[in-house]
């Protein structure tokens, strides 16, 4: 039921979508500075009726939550920071405080890694049997689903993500992770191996000790599971640091960790700043591994600091730019709403986000005109209102980084085929964008926009589109588009990206491996691939007496 809940991400949220897209809605009237392909200025009051109101107009709706923790979870206890500070995390549908979050630094990092370093050489944990760790993950998953709706409104609160989504896809996937590797635990063994005389030799596959992950703030709660889930099922310790802008759900579900029966000090979340708390961790003497997902620039500053320190292992999910290649014999319908959802989904802030896409020139000019007409209808709105498909951007700093490419995108020439600005007039909401006309050595096709601006690129031929495709300094996914199986088959070995889905899109099962070539990152997540990040390899060997056999 889980895998089904799973695996049927797109097919919900595609429902989902439909039945949001017949709600309408009257919308705010904002002037907008930009010219459109319709030679408008502005939303029109056509426009006015497709995009939603309750970005603007309405007061924003209580979330149906509190914050109980906001200090650092250090040793099984929540304390303050070492400094006394705070710092404040904000509601993205307004930008008002939600809570004062402790601010720890290198301090506390420091306190942290001590603590996981004595749960890890001392602590009950490394003495516990694999199935015992798989229980504790298994009650985890339970007080997961038992509190889905509070952790979900407060992963809305925090990041604006529609309810919704965090409520029945991203919350329950949570569980589903945790089930996954709470299988894995009591099956993780290493090997016999024959050797060239009387030796017996054991290939033992051990836990690496404590690890560092830093996480970012589009999934923060999936980006907790991929992290915590392979570490703990390994029999590692660890030291989380959260993204400043969304601290709050990891703090929620540790609690629930704890009260699942994990020991003091396995798990250890720190919330901070990524050039004070982040880099303490990337550089500590004592973190053995480093897990990273984020920005590449981030990911090549903290891949130096660990060589740097102590030469720790590191493993790096990173951006992307990934084409979604529509071939002719498309049903473009279908296609339409696949590449609004690989686009548009978690306000165009996911690393593998369908951000080029590819079209057929035989089907391109429908395929813009129904592609408009699909983002006319996006519900966009409070995220706690049942119906909206999207909610606010993160933060006013990603906000206005949007709003510079739509800038750029205008400015290099291509057609603005609607939205453009943002909706409302308080908080991050941004209207559904879409640029038709895009060229490959645009900014706006080059660079990750992490927002709803999708572009459009016209190709004719298979060979072109899988060459325009690869001309990029990312790898991390491609949506393939096509009733065709030599097409598909053709473009899935050509296509040099961590994933392929083919006609779909944003299928993340827990047993699926993610990660990217090239500069999207090093290693992989979820999946069995995983486990590897989070164990060392130790051979030991001894000589046999009187061997019965070799
Ligand atoms: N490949 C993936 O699986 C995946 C998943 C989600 C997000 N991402 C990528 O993440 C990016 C968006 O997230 P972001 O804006 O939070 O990225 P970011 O790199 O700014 O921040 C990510 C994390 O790194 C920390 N950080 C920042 N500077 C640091 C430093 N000097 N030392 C150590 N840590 C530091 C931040 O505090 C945060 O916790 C996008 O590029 C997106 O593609 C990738």
């Amino acid at each position: 039921m889980a895998r089904r809940a799973a695996s049927s991400l797109v097919s919900r949220c595609l429902l989902a979508n439909r039945a949001a897209s017949s709600a309408g809605a009257a919308a705010p009237a904002v002037p907008s500075a930009l010219r459109r392909a319709d030679g408008t200025r502005g939303l029109l009051p056509g426009v006015l009726q497709r995009f939603s109101t309750a970005a603007a107009a309405e007061e924003p709706i209580s979330p149906p939550v509190q914050v109980n923790y906001s200090k650092l979870l250090i040793n099984g206890n929540f304390v303050d920071s070492a400094s006394g500070k705070t710092f404040p995390t904000l509601d993205p549908r307004t930008g008002e405080v939600i809570a004062h979050v402790a601010e720890g630094d290198a301090e506390d990092i420091d306190r942290a890694v001590a603590a996981a370093h004595k749960a890890f050489d001392e602590g009950p944990w490394p003495k516990m049997t694999a199935y015992e760790r798989s229980r504790i993950l298994l009650r985890f998953a339970d007080l997961i689903e038992k509190h889905n709706d509070e952790i979900a409104a407060l992963e809305t609160w925090d990041n604006g993500k529609p309810y919704e989504q965090a409520a029945h896809i991203e919350v329950p996937m949570v569980a589903r992770l945790m089930r996954y590797y709470a299988g894995w635990a009591d099956k993780i063994h290493g090997l016999v191996v024959p050797a060239d005389g009387p030796h017996h030799v054991q290939v033992l596959h051990e836990p690496i000790g404590v690890a560092g992950q830093i996480i970012p703030w589009n999934f923060p709660l999936l980006m907790f599971a991929w992290k915590v889930g392979p570490a703990l099922a390994c029999g590692n310790t660890l030291v989380l640091k959260t993204a400043e802008q969304t601290p709050l759900s990891a703090l929620y579900v540790s609690k629930l960790l704890h009260e699942a029966g994990l020991p003091e000090g396995v798990v250890n979340v720190v919330s901070g700043f990524g050039p004070t708390a982040g880099a303490a961790l990337a550089s500590h003497m004592d973190v053995d591994k480093l897990a990273f997902t984020g920005s590449t620039d981030t990911g090549k500053i903290v891949l130096e600091l660990a060589a740097r320190s102590n030469l720790k292992t590191v493993t790096l999910e990173l951006g992307g730019k990934s084409p979604f290649i529509i071939m002719d014999d498309a049903d473009v319908d279908h296609a339409v709403e696949l590449a609004h959802f690989a686009l548009f989904f978690n306000q165009g802030q996911c690393c593998c986000a369908g951000s080029r896409t590819f079209v057929h020139e035989r089907i391109y000019d429908e395929f813009v005109e129904k592609a408009k007409a699909r983002a006319l209808k996006r519900v966009v709105g409070d995220p706690f209102r049942k119906g909206v498909e999207q909610g606010p951007q993160i933060d006013e700093e990603q906000f206005n980084k949007i709003l510079r490419y739509i800038r750029y995108g205008v400015d290099n020439g291509a057609t603005l085929v609607t939205g453009g600005d943002r909706l409302g007039d308080k908080g991050y909401y941004i209207q559904p964008t879409i640029f038709s006309d895009v060229q490959d050595g645009m900014k706006i096709a080059q660079e990750e926009i992490f927002g709803p601006v999708q572009s459009i690129l016209k190709f004719n031929d298979l060979n072109e589109v899988i060459k325009r495709s690869n001309a990029s300094q990312y790898g991390l996914a491609a949506g393939v588009f096509t009733k065709s199986l030599d097409t598909a088959n053709t473009l899935t070995r050509a296509l040099r990206v961590g994933t392929v889905w083919v006609n779909c899109f944003d299928i993340f099962d827990a047993g699926i491996p993610f990660g990217g070539y090239k500069q999207s990152g090093i290693g992989r997540e979820k999946g069995i691939d995983s486990l590897k990040n989070y164990l060392q390899v130790k051979a030991v060997v001894t000589p046999i007496k009187n061997a019965a056999w070799l």
